[in-house]
């Protein structure tokens, strides 16, 4: 038996990987391919929140809705299709997209990598230790010679108030493994989670009504949350914005929901779903036996190491660190401290200055986000208000899509808007958000120019095709060559 299996075999491995979501999966995955053993700790389903209750079903339930709004927008197919998707069908393609829950092929995927799977509750032994607890209560006990990385993200986030536990609220688990469609939704929550569900349980013949304390989707340009509140109103939604819900009822389990709000009326719906933030996954992972508080967010440095632990071998990755609660931004981070682990474990200098290959930059300056309603909004980088805050010297552009044939040809009466932030002392990108149909597909141009910096004189010479959505470029750069000449 090598000396590698007879370590394993006594619970010992380079690399003690806790959680097995998108973030864990790629971490591991990193880690072995610099030639380093690894166990991975999963205590649900191998491929966790994302595939199967967050971005694949909702997105798989979201796309025949969106599909169906697009061919609305386009005379000739408007006539040819009907107003609401075929719901038997939708549900049955999210079954698809998440295996029906079974994690049989991921869990595969992680012995195919070499990576040793134990199933069960992952909790850190102090330093460099894991215990695992098994459904039937067995514990074993791993030891990681270089490296713990945590990446057990998060849940959740119910508001303290009266009657939310009796109501037996929906969350984004219900909200994407439902078969059946409420005939009254109510959504608490003007964030990604809350637009998003509102966009699919409308579109799928729901009456939502959709109660948001502040503007939606705050961390986006202000426009964007304006046209998704004005396209939801538009289809039926109720939107209603400056509004808390101060109690819940359900006195009868299998009866509606009365929800009370802070205008002092009531408003009565057959489910109600929180969507109002999330929290970390880490109240019961033994952060207390290593000097660290449970049940909170874990600051990191650029290379995913948790903050405050002494012997740089304990990181914490994806939603746990609180750096963009993303998927693609978490498996960004995953591969980055994968490779650093590597290179610290066989004692090759870091390359972790800004943009170096063991440096997250990208999650300070061009992090991505797709929200996937209708319209689509789509954002890189800073927003303007952001970016004047922080002390850049600025010129935003605005224009509506329309500007482009490309976009009318791509829909009829093409309602959307582009907006990028120019920082005016290097004349390179700062931001940039689109809101319109379509448009999560031109988002990437957009990050490679901002986190490229590249030179808006350079950009200029980077040609969109005609007639295509694309096209925005030309206009926003033309434009701002007017301002600037
Ligand atoms: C409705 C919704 C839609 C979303 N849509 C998108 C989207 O379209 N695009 C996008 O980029 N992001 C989206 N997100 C965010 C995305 O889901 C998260 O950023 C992503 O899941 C984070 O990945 P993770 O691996 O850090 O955590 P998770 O996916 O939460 O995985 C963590 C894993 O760790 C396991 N675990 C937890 N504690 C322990 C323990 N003690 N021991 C063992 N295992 C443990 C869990 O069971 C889970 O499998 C969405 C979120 C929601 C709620
Ligand atoms: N397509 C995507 O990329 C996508 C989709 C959905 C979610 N996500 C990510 O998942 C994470 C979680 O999303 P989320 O929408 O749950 O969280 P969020 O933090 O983005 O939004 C929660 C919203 O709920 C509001 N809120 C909080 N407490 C409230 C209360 N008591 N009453 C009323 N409103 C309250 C907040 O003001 C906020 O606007 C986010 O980081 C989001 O970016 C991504």
């Amino acid at each position: 038996m090598s000396e590698a299996r007879e370590n394993q075999e006594r619970g010992t491995y380079d690399v003690v990987v806790l959680g097995a979501g998108p973030v864990g999966a790629n971490v591991a995955d990193r880690a072995r391919a610099a030639g380093l053993t690894v166990a991975v700790v999963e205590r649900e389903l191998v491929g966790g929140e994302c595939a199967y209750w967050a971005c694949v079903p909702s997105k798989a339930l979201l796309r025949p809705v969106i599909a169906l709004a697009d061919a609305h927008r386009v005379d000739g197919a408007r006539q040819a299709v009907t107003d609401r998707p075929d719901t038997g069908r939708v549900f049955a393609r999210r079954n698809h997209y998440v295996n029906d829950w079974d994690d049989t092929g991921q869990a595969e995927w992680v012995k195919s990598i070499g990576a040793d799977l134990y199933r069960g509750h992952g909790r850190l032994d102090g330093p460099r230790r894991a215990t695992v607890t098994r459904d039937d209560g067995a514990r074993l006990t791993l030891t990681a010679r270089h490296a713990v990385a945590i990446a057990t993200g998060s849940r959740p986030t119910l508001p303290d108030i009266p009657g939310i536990a009796e109501s037996r609220p929906w969350t984004n688990r219900h909200g994407t493994d439902s078969s059946t469609v409420p005939t009254r939704l109510a959504i608490v929550g003007g964030g990604g989670v809350g637009v998003e569900m509102a966009t699919l349980w409308q579109g799928l013949g729901s009456q939502v009504t959709l109660l948001a304390r502040h503007r939606l989707i705050p961390r986006m340009e202000p426009f964007a949350g304006e046209l998704i509140a004005r396209s939801l109103t538009e289809a039926g939604a109720d939107v209603r914005i400056g509004i808390q819900v101060t109690a819940v009822r359900r006195p009868d389990p299998t009866g509606p929901v009365t929800l009370t709000l802070d205008d002092g009326s009531e408003l009565q719906a057959d489910e109600v779903m929180f969507a109002t933030g999330r929290t970390p996954a880490t109240e019961d992972i033994g952060l207390d036996t290593v000097g660290l508080t449970p049940g909170t967010w874990l600051k990191v440095d650029t290379t995913g190491l948790v903050r405050d632990v002494d012997g740089a071998w304990l990181y914490a990755l994806g939603d746990v660190n609180h750096q963009a609660l993303l998927t693609h931004q978490g498996k960004y981070q995953a591969r980055t401290a994968g490779d650093a682990i590597g290179a610290r474990a066989a004692g090759r200098p870091l390359d972790d200055g800004p943009w170096g290959d063991h440096a997250t930059t990208a999650d300070q300056h061009a992090v991505p986000q797709v929200f996937f309603t209708d319209p689509e909004a789509a954002s890189v980088g800073l927003t303007a208000e952001q970016a004047a805050q922080a002390g850049h010297r600025i010129h935003t552009v605005d224009l509506d899509f329309n500007a482009a044939l490309g976009a009318n040809l791509y829909a009829d009466d093409y309602r959307g808007h582009a907006r990028m932030v120019v920082d005016l002392d290097r004349e390179v990108l700062l931001g940039v958000t689109f809101v319109g149909p379509g448009v999560s597909e031109l988002l990437h141009s957009a990050t490679v120019a901002v986190a490229g910096e590249v030179p808006l004189k350079r950009l200029r010479h980077a040609i969109a095709c005609f007639p295509t959505v694309s096209e925005i470029w030309l206009f926003l750069l033309a434009a701002y060559h007017r301002k600037r000449t």
